[in-house]
C-alpha cells in the first residue's frame, strides 16, 4: 500500500501492481477489470482515466486506460514507472492494419514502433532512435498467442500523431517498407521504457483495414478484442 500520488494518478493508498496493461480507451480498462480479474480495486478515476488492480489466476496485475496519442501514454507511463514501480508494461490496443496479408481481428505484436512523433527527440541521441519491444515480453506474448491458437503478426509498426491524415500517400510509403499496422501510441511508451530500463510492449487487435477500406464497429472495439486481452494477460503471469 503506498501513499505516492502524481498529477494524474491518485490511488489514495490502492495498489498499483509490478504488471499493467494499457488499453488507449478507459472504458477497455473496466472490461477487462470486470471480465478477468479478482478482488479488483480501482485505484484511479482523475480525468476519468479509470485504473484497477486485482489478481488473474491468483496474481496481481493492474490495468489503466492511456488515452490517445503518444504525449498522453508518455505522461502515464512515466508516472507508473517512476512513481509506482510499474516494470512491466503491455498496452493492448487497436490499429489499422497497413498490409493485405493482416485481417480484421488479427492480432499485432509490436517487435518495434516507427513514429512521425518528434517525442523522442528529448532524448538527444545523435541519430534516429529506433523503440523497440521489450524481447522478454515478445517471447511470452508470442507463446500466449500460439497456445491460444490466435493469428498473430510480429514486425514493425508505426505509431503516429495522425489519425486523419492531409497527405494521402503516406500509408502506402510506409506500407513499402514493411510496416504492419498503425495506432497512435507505442513509439513513446517503448522510450519511456527503454530511458527507465524497464519493460514494454505493445499488442494490438486490427479494427481497420486501411488497404482495404474495412473495419470494425466502436462497440467491438471496447469489449470484443477478448484473445488479445487474454493473450496480455498470460504474457505477464507465470
Ligand atoms: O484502441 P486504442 O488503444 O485507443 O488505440 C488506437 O485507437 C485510437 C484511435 O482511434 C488510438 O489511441 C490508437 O492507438
Ligand atoms: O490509430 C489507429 C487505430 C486504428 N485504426 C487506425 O487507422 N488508426
Amino acid at each position: 500500500m503506498s501513499a505516492a500520488s502524481t498529477p494524474h494518478i491518485q490511488p489514495n493508498g490502492a495498489p498499483i501492481a509490478e504488471s499493467i496493461l494499457l488499453p488507449g480507451d478507459p472504458l477497455r480498462a473496466k472490461f477487462i477489470a470486470d471480465t478477468y480479474l479478482d478482488d479488483v480495486v480501482c485505484f484511479n478515476e482523475v480525468r476519468g482515466m479509470l485504473g484497477f488492480t486485482g489478481t488473474y489466476r491468483g496474481e496481481q496485475v493492474s490495468v489503466m486506460g492511456t488515452g490517445m496519442g503518444v504525449p498522453s501514454i508518455s505522461i502515464y507511463s512515466y508516472e507508473l514507472i517512476h512513481t509506482f514501480g510499474v516494470k512491466n508494461l503491455v498496452r493492448v490496443g487497436s490499429c489499422g492494419a497497413m498490409q493485405t496479408s493482416v485481417d480484421l481481428y488479427d492480432v499485432v505484436i509490436a517487435q518495434a514502433a516507427s513514429t512521425d512523433s518528434n517525442y523522442l527527440s528529448q532524448f538527444g541521441c545523435p541519430g534516429t532512435y529506433a523503440p523497440i519491444g521489450s524481447y522478454r515480453l515478445l517471447e511470452r506474448t508470442v507463446a500466449a498467442a500460439r497456445g491460444a491458437d490466435q493469428r498473430f503478426h510480429v514486425g514493425n509498426i508505426l505509431s503516429s500523431d495522425i489519425f486523419y491524415n492531409a497527405d494521402d500517400t503516406a500509408v502506402d510509403r510506409w506500407a513499402r517498407m514493411g510496416i504492419l499496422a498503425v495506432e497512435m501510441e507505442s513509439a513513446g511508451l517503448y522510450a519511456n521504457a527503454a530511458a527507465a530500463g524497464v519493460d514494454a510492449l505493445g499488442i494490438f487487435t486490427v479494427s481497420d483495414n486501411l488497404i482495404e477500406g474495412t473495419h470494425t464497429t466502436p462497440e467491438e472495439r471496447q469489449t470484443a478484442f477478448t484473445a488479445m486481452m487474454e493473450i496480455a494477460l498470460t504474457a505477464v503471469t507465470k
